[in-house]
C-alpha cells in the first residue's frame, strides 16, 4: 500500500472498521473486476480499479503476487462511474513544467497562497492517527495547505502524514509513492490501531535478491549500481537480514558495524535503521570509516591542515637533496617544481600511503591508478625523496595525515583477536575509500561473507580515482559483485540529463539504468548577471516547485561549490525572506524546515525532492584550474569535479534547477545539450 492509504486508514471513523476489513478481505481473496463492486478505471495508465465499500470507495491495482492499495476516500456527491478517474485525479503523471516558475514572476508565485485544507486538524484526528501528543498544540486549529506543511518544530514526517490523511492524493502523485508491504489484512488493522509500527518497502527483484544473496557463501558481497538505485536502502535491509542469522546461529548479542562516508550520512543512516530495526538496531554501530580507523589507533593525533602540509611540502621539494651530480640534482627539482607541490602531495597521499608502500621498489613498480600524467623513473624518485623529507618533518612537529593514521590503523587490526571484531560489516559509499581503509574495514570483519560493500565508481569524488581491483585486493580473496539497474529517486529527465553530462568523467562506463520509477520536468539551466538573479530566481523556484509538489521549503536544497558561496546564497534568500541556512556536513539538519544550503561534496549520499546547483560566480569555480601546472593535472581534476557535479545533480528527487554566471569560461559550466536540459 501506499503511505497515503495507510493515513486514509487511520483517519476513519472506527464505526467503519468491520466494513472496510470485510472488504479488504474480499479484495485479497479476488482482486479481479466483476464491473460491480470491483471495477476497472476507464482511459487509465496502469489499469487502476475501485472497490465499493459502503460510502467509501478503495482504489487499487493489481498485478501478481500483490495487490496495491492506493487509496480509500468517502464517496462524492452525484458520483458515477464516468468521473472516477476525475475523482482520482485524472490520469496525469506529477509532471510540471519549470519554466513556469522560472520566467516572469506571476502573482502566486509572490503573494503567500491560503489553500484551505478540506476539514481543520482537530486533536480527535490527530489521535487517531497516532500522532505523538507532543505536537498536538502546534498542530491543532490549523486550516490551511501552508501552515500545516510549515508548521515550526513539527517533524516533517508527521506534518506529512498529517497531510496525507487530510489532503486526497491525485493518482499521479500517489504513484509517485513507495510501495510498503502487509502481508494480511489483518497487519493493515494492527497498523492501524498501533500494535504494529511499520511496514517495509517493497524492494524491486534486483534488490530482493541482493538482501540475502551468498549470504552463507565464503566471500564477501559487493554490490554496484548507479545513484539512487537502492544501494544504500539494500545495505539497511541486508543489515537486518544478517541480524536475524547471527541470532538463528545463537549469537545473543550480535555486533554489526555500518559505515558511511561523512557525519550527515551517520544520522541519516542511524534513523533509518531506526526505523527499520526498531530496538535490534542497539547491535548496530554507525560510524564514519575515518572515525573507525581513529579509535583504532587509540591515541590522540595531531592532523596537519592543508596549508601546512603546503608548506611542509614545498620546503621538502625545495630542500631535498637527490643523488647524482649537480646537473642531475637540477633536473629533479625542476620536474618537481613542474609538477607543482599539489600534485606532489596528491600523489604522495593518495598513491603511496593510500596503498601503504613502504619502498622505493614498489612505488617504481605501482600502477597509480586514476593519475593521468604518466611519471617517469627519475620523477619517481624524486616524489619518493620529497616523501621521505616529508614524512621526517611532520615525525618532527608531531603531526600525521590521514593516510598515515589508517595506516597507523592497519597495523592495530591485525593485532585484533576474533573477539574484538564485529561479527558483520557493511560499507556503504566504499569508492572514496583508500586501499588501506579498505583493509581496515576486512580485518575488523570476524568473517569474510559477513562484509558487504555497496559503491558506484562514478560518484568517487575524493581521490584519484577508484578501481574495482584495489577492492579486490585488499580483500585479498574472490567476492562477489552484483549490480542494481533501476532509479527509485531521480526522474528520468534529470539522471539521463545528468549522465550524458558525466560522461568524460565516468569511471565506469558500462553502468547503465535501465529502468526508472519516477518522470517528470527537464533540469534546467538558466545564466545569471548578479547575485541578486540569482537570488530571485532561486526564490522563484523554490517556493514554485515546493508548491507544486506539496512540499514545504525543508524539501530544498541549494548545493554550491564552497562555503563562502554557501553563506552568500543563504544570505540572499533570507533577505528576499526565503528562510534558507547553510550547514556544514557536520551540522546538518535534515528536519529544519528551511532551504539548505549545503557543499557539493557534503551533499553526497543524501537526496532532496528539489535541488539547484549555485553560487558559481566568475572566478570562485573551479579554483583549482589556474593552480595546474600541466594538462594532465588539469584533466585529472575536472574528470573529479565533473564526478562531484554529477553526485550532486543526482540528489534532486523531482527537480532539478542549475544557475550558471553569464560570462564563464569554465568547461563545467556549459555544453549543456538542448534536448535534455530546459535551456530557456
Ligand atoms: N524498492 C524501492 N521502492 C521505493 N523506493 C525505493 C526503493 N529502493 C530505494 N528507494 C528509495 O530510493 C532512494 C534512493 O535509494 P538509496 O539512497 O538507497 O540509493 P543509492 O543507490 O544508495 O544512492 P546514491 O548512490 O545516489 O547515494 C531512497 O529514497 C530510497 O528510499
Amino acid at each position: 500500500m501506499k503511505p497515503a492509504f495507510l493515513m486514509e486508514l487511520r483517519a476513519l471513523p472506527r464505526d467503519y472498521s468491520d466494513q472496510v476489513q470485510k472488504k479488504l478481505e474480499l479484495l485479497a481473496g479476488d482482486p479481479m473486476p466483476d464491473g460491480k463492486v470491483k471495477k476497472r478505471l476507464k482511459n487509465m495508465d496502469g489499469a487502476p480499479c475501485r472497490l465499493r465499500s459502503g460510502d467509501l470507495r478503495i482504489f487499487y491495482t493489481f498485478q501478481k503476487p500483490h495487490i496495491s492499495l492506493l487509496s480509500i476516500r468517502w464517496r462524492k456527491e452525484a458520483y458515477d462511474d464516468e468521473v472516477e478517474a476525475e475523482f482520482l485525479g485524472g490520469p496525469t503523471s506529477q509532471s510540471f513544467d519549470i519554466s513556469q516558475f522560472l520566467n516572469k514572476p506571476t502573482r502566486t508565485a509572490t503573494a503567500p497562497r491560503k489553500t484551505p485544507l478540506p476539514r481543520p486538524v482537530t486533536p480527535e484526528l490527530l489521535a487517531a492517527l497516532r500522532v505523538d501528543p507532543t505536537w498536538f498544540p502546534r498542530l491543532s486549529g490549523l486550516s490551511t495547505e501552508e501552515e500545516l506543511l510549515e508548521c515550526p518544530g513539527v517533524p516533517d514526517d508527521v506534518l506529512l502524514q498529517v497531510h496525507q490523511a487530510l489532503v486526497e492524493r491525485t493518482y499521479g502523485e500517489l504513484l509517485q509513492q513507495p510501495d510498503l508491504v502487509a502481508s494480511s489484512v489483518e497487519d493493515l488493522l494492527r497498523y492501524r490501531d498501533g500494535e504494529l509500527l511499520g511496514f517495509l518497502l517493497r524492494l524491486d527483484e534486483e534488490q530482493r535478491k541482493y538482501v540475502d544473496w551468498a549470504l552463507s557463501a565464503r566471500g564477501p558481497t559487493l554490490l554496484k549500481g548507479g545513484p539512487g538505485t537502492g544501494k544504500s536502502t539494500v545495505a539497511l535491509y541486508r543489515t537486518a537480514a544478517m541480524l536475524k542469522v547471527l541470532r538463528k546461529a545463537g549469537v545473543a548479542a550480535p555486533r554489526i558495524l555500518f559505515t558511511t562516508y561523512t557525519n550527515a550520512l551517520v544520522r541519516f543512516t542511524e534513523q533509518l535503521l531506526g526505523s527499520l530495526l526498531r530496538e535490534e538496531a542497539r547491535y548496530v554501530e554507525v560510524r564514519t570509516a575515518d572515525s573507525v580507523a581513529l579509535s583504532l589507533v587509540r591515541q590522540s593525533l595531531s592532523f596537519a591542515d592543508a596549508e601546512e602540509l603546503r608548506a611542509l611540502a614545498r620546503e621538502a621539494i625545495r630542500s631535498a637533496r637527490f643523488p647524482g651530480n649537480a646537473l642531475q640534482q637540477r633536473a629533479r627539482q625542476q620536474a618537481l617544481e613542474r609538477l607543482g607541490v599539489d600534485y606532489v602531495l596528491e600523489e604522495i597521499h593518495g598513491v603511496i600511503d593510500a596503498r601503504r608502500m613502504d619502498t622505493l621498489e614498489q612505488y617504481l613498480e605501482a600502477r597509480r591508478p586514476g593519475r593521468q600524467l604518466a611519471l617517469t623513473r627519475p620523477q619517481r624518485e624524486a616524489v619518493w625523496h620529497v616523501r621521505t623529507t616529508l614524512h621526517q618533518a611532520l615525525a618532527r612537529a608531531g603531526k600525521v595525515t590521514w593516510p598515515m593514521a589508517r595506516a597507523l590503523a592497519t597495523g592495530q587490526v591485525a593485532s585484533l583477536v576474533d573477539a574484538q571484531k564485529y561479527d558483520a560489516v557493511l560499507v556503504d559509499e566504499a569508492q572514496d575509500l583508500d586501499p588501506t581503509m579498505m583493509q581496515v574495514l576486512v580485518g575488523l570483519c570476524r568473517s569474510p561473507n559477513r562484509l558487504f560493500l555497496t559503491a558506484d565508481a562514478n560518484q568517487s569524488i575524493y581521490g584519484a580515482g577508484f578501481r574495482w581491483q584495489d577492492v579486490h585486493e585488499s580483500l585479498s580473496f574472490q567476492g562477489r559483485t552484483g549490480v542494481l539497474r533501476a532509479n527509485h529517486r531521480t526522474t528520468r529527465e534529470i539522471d539521463e540529463a545528468a549522465r550524458v553530462w558525466l560522461a568524460q568523467g565516468a569511471l565506469d562506463e558500462e553502468q547503465a539504468t535501465v529502468e526508472y520509477a519516477h518522470s517528470g520536468a527537464l533540469p534546467a539551466v538558466r545564466a545569471v548577471k548578479t547575485r541578486t538573479d540569482q537570488a530571485v530566481l532561486l526564490e522563484r523556484f523554490f517556493t514554485g516547485a515546493s508548491r507544486q509538489l506539496r512540499l514545504g521549503l525543508g524539501a530544498c536544497a541549494v548545493l554550491v561549490p564552497t562555503e563562502r558561496a554557501g553563506q552568500e546564497v543563504a544570505h540572499d534568500l533570507r533577505e528576499r525572506q526565503v528562510h534558507a541556512e547553510y550547514f556544514s556536513g557536520r551540522s546538518l539538519d535534515l528536519g529544519a524546515k528551511v532551504v539548505k544550503v549545503l557543499t557539493l561534496k557534503s551533499a553526497k549520499g543524501l537526496e532532496f525532492p528539489v535541488v539547484a546547483l549555485a553560487g558559481f560566480h566568475e572566478g570562485t569555480w573551479p579554483a583549482f584550474l589556474e593552480r595546474c601546472a600541466t594538462e594532465e593535472e588539469r584533466e585529472e581534476l575536472l574528470a573529479r569535479e565533473r564526478r562531484t557535479f554529477f553526485v550532486a545533480m543526482t540528489r534532486a528527487m523531482r527537480a532539478l534547477l542549475l544557475v550558471v554566471p553569464e560570462k564563464t569560461d569554465s568547461p563545467l559550466l556549459g555544453g549543456f545539450d538542448a534536448e535534455r536540459w530546459n535551456l530557456g
